[in-house]
């Protein structure tokens, strides 16, 4: 799979850890930097990565900062990104199978390597269940969708 993977400063040491993870798995990873510990500000980084999924570069995103929000704030700000703040993998499973999340966040500052490796796993490995989730999920880009699912 093409996968983007993005961080600020707070994040650069997970991001290595985990680029070169995915990069042992068989993935195409992009690291989209930051490259050294300089301070910088996670919006740049997670609108760099929201631009690089939703044109279809990446097929999934990985986004880093030290807690996470920052980041997820940034990259949800595309419409065509369903970003999902995960610290464990149930959280990271039922965001694809219910959410149809084409990128995770995940917090430096709160989520240990091993964790983040089972988060990665989870995210990449469960499906979308679609069904009743379906129109929820289009509804997410699309506010004026109307009509409810049972
Ligand atoms: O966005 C965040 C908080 O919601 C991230 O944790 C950032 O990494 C954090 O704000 C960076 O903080 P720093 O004090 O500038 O390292």
């Amino acid at each position: 799979m093409r996968i983007a993977i993005a961080s600020d400063h707070a994040a650069i040491d997970l991001k290595a850890e985990l680029r070169e993870y995915l990069i042992g798995l068989g993935h195409q990873v992009a690291d989209l930097g930051p490259d050294t510990a300089d301070r910088v500000d996670y919006p740049d980084y997670g609108y760099k990565l929201a631009a690089i999924v939703a044109d279809g570069t990446a097929e999934r995103g990985v986004a880093l900062c030290g807690s996470g929000i920052g980041i997820s704030i940034a990259v949800n700000r595309n419409p065509a990104l369903r970003c999902a703040l995960v610290s464990e993998p149930l959280s990271a499973a039922l965001a694809r199978e219910h959410n149809d999340a084409n990128a995770i966040a995940m917090g430096a500052r709160l989520t240990g390597v091993d964790m983040a490796k089972a988060c990665i796993d989870a995210f990449l490995n469960t499906d979308f269940a679609g069904g009743r989730h379906g129109p929820r999920v289009d509804k997410l880009s699309n506010p004026d969708l109307e009509g409810a699912t049972a």
